[in-house]
């Protein structure tokens, strides 16, 4: 990836410290085991390096199947430098309560973990801590690591079973997830340069503002996605920061900007929301390919292109 700019000498970067669901993600992209990795504290940290030039790409958590989007990501692609999803991957999450070990059950009162962890773990901590306070961490890994120094504001950290043998840390209790087969997906974010090539089951990310706020704004952003047979996989708002009221819709459709029913709903968008970001064209982590109906088919698209043409002469 990037070889053509020279960057594959750089590091990868990671929501850090070592240990996080996030290292995982990583670690299964090709070539990435082997590579030099640099962990990042949070989402804006990871990304100022690879603007920089500092990194050559950032695995970041997007999305969870139980808790839905990660908004410190979401916000931190979707504005400043312009960046690339390059590649996706999704990683079953299961965690464990970890201590030192001094600590027993009945020690915890404050637990520190990443909000989506908690969020994941609600349930369980309902029926066997019901008093426990959350102390939010920038990561599982990050709450469990500062149990190794002095001066924790809590006793015990939700986090991922390889965190338990890398820290030596106690493992309280194991398998405390609310929903088994809970996943979540991660995106490996680089600068943009050349496109991943379309597999055929390719996922394509982009930030749409509202232009303005009036009845059926949003619908005219849709219409544009339905006329084509392109389908959405996911769509949420995030707040501009601007002023109240003001989003930017976040969202990840089938297909790849070189598949034509992507490519002319992007024109599309674009005449309705200029300021649009194209996220990135990557392939589908489960390879599924969409359905795409005779008249949205690239073919489709070349055939009446090529009539327009006849008529203009
Ligand atoms: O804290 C970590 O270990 C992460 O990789 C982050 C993160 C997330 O943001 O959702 C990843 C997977 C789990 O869902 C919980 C936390």
């Amino acid at each position: 990836m990037n070889t053509a700019t020279g960057t594959s000498a750089l590091p990868y970067t990671f929501l850090g410290p070592e240990g996080t669901f996030t290292e995982s993600a990583l670690l299964m992209v090709p070539g990435a085991a082997s590579a030099e990795r640099v962990p990042s504290t949070n989402a804006a940290d990871a990304l100022a390096r690879v603007r920089a030039g500092r990194a050559r790409a950032a695995m970041l958590p997007i999305e969870n199947s139980i808790e839905g989007g990660v908004p410190a990501t979401l916000d931190a692609i979707s504005n400043g430098v312009e960046l690339r999803i390059l590649h996706e991957v999704v990683v079953p999450v299961s965690f464990v309560l970890v201590a030192p070990a001094d600590v027993s059950l009945q020690d915890v009162t404050h637990v520190g973990t990443h909000p989506h962890a908690w969020a994941q773990t609600r349930n369980w901590f309902q029926d066997h801590l019901p008093d426990a306070v959350h102390v939010p961490a920038n990561s599982t890994a990050a709450a469990a690591h500062q149990l190794l120094g002095a001066g924790a504001a809590f006793q015990a950290a939700v986090c991922a079973p390889l965190v338990a043998e890398q820290t030596g840390l106690s493992v309280l209790a194991a398998g405390i997830e609310d929903n088994i087969g809970a996943v979540t997906r991660f995106v490996l974010v680089g600068p943009p340069g050349e496109l991943p090539e379309p597999t055929g089951a390719d996922k394509t990310t982009l930030a749409i503002p509202l232009p303005e706020d009036r009845p059926g704004a949003l619908m005219e952003i849709l219409e544009q996605f339905a006329s084509r047979g392109v389908n959405l996989n996911r769509i949420e708002s995030r707040p501009t920061g601007q002023f109240l009221g003001h989003y930017i819709f976040s969202v990840d459709v089938d297909g790849h900007i070189r598949d034509a029913r992507v490519a002319d709903a992007l024109r599309g968008l674009h005449r309705v929301s200029p300021e649009m970001r194209f996220l990135g064209s990557y392939p589908r982590a489960d390879q599924q390919p969409p359905l795409i109906r005779e008249h949205n088919a690239d073919a489709a698209f070349d055939e009446a292109a090529a009539w327009v043409g006849t008529l203009l002469g």
